[in-house]
């Protein structure tokens, strides 16, 4: 039996701008992510990864078409249901890691189990989890400044893991580690998604990729290759090169 959709997009257009300035980044995208799915984005720079995953996190709203996060209708529904929506069930790492400087790593990664309403000490112990969770619980009481630029990448990935999200979206989320901690945090983030969860991951390395159910290739803002990753990093390069 397939298992059930938890990202659904139909139709989906997004122009940016306006007028002589107008960008259509998305031109009608179709693409489902089942529960128990990591799918990895991949295209050239430009061809609307990053506008897509926007939209599947509700951060942004599609110029037409339709976003479904579960049941939820991400259109329909107004400002503060899609915050507590992000806040609740969507897991983002973003290039801009966005870590409050004066917050403590572990301080950082209970906030929005703290923003929202999770008692300090049940967020302290998921928050502690999920620092360990990427090899950091040493690290809890250190501040961002002080750390390298990987081990903030880390608390931020630990950020958007913590609590039980039920989507999670990733873009690049590897680009400040070296490739150990790269692989890491791929484990890290295929472990959630076999424990349920769903995932849709943007990268440009055919080896993160390789990690994914699926792969879908976007060219100037639509998806022209949906394949699965059976293939693994040879093919998925040589995909990823296609003129
Ligand atoms: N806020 C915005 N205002 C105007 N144009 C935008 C905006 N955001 C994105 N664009 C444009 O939309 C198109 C798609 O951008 P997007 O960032 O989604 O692509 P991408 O595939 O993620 O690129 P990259 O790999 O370089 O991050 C690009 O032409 C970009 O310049």
């Amino acid at each position: 039996m397939p298992s059930p959709v938890m990202l659904t997009m139909r139709g989906v257009t997004r122009v940016h701008g306006h007028g002589a300035a107008e960008v259509h980044a998305l031109r009608g995208v179709d693409l489902t992510v089942a529960m128990g799915e990591l799918v990895a984005v991949m295209g050239p720079s430009g061809s609307g990864k990053s506008t897509l995953l926007h939209l599947a996190g509700g951060l942004d709203s599609p110029t037409s078409g339709s976003v479904r996060v579960g049941r939820d209708d991400v259109g329909a529904l107004d400002a503060q249901g899609r915050a507590r929506l992000r806040r609740r069930h969507v897991g983002y790492v973003f290039q801009d890691l966005n870590l409050v400087p004066a917050l403590t790593a572990l301080e950082n990664v209970t906030l929005p189990l703290e923003l929202d309403g999770v008692p300090a000490r049940r967020a302290r112990a998921t928050g502690t989890a999920a620092l360990a969770e990427v090899g950091l619980d040493d690290l809890a009481d250190r501040f961002p400044d002080d750390m390298s630029g990987g081990q903030a990448q880390r608390v931020a990935i630990a950020r958007a893991l913590v609590g039980p999200r039920r989507l999670l979206l990733a873009d690049e989320p590897t680009g400040a580690l070296d490739s150990v901690t790269g692989e890491a945090v791929m484990r890290v983030l295929r472990a959630r998604v076999d424990a349920g969860a769903s995932g849709l991951l943007v990268t440009h390395d055919a080896r993160h990729a390789a990690w994914a159910d699926r792969i879908v290739f976007l060219r100037d803002g639509l998806v022209v290759d949906d394949t699965g990753a059976a293939g693994g990093p040879d093919q998925l390069l040589s995909e990823a090169a296609r003129p």
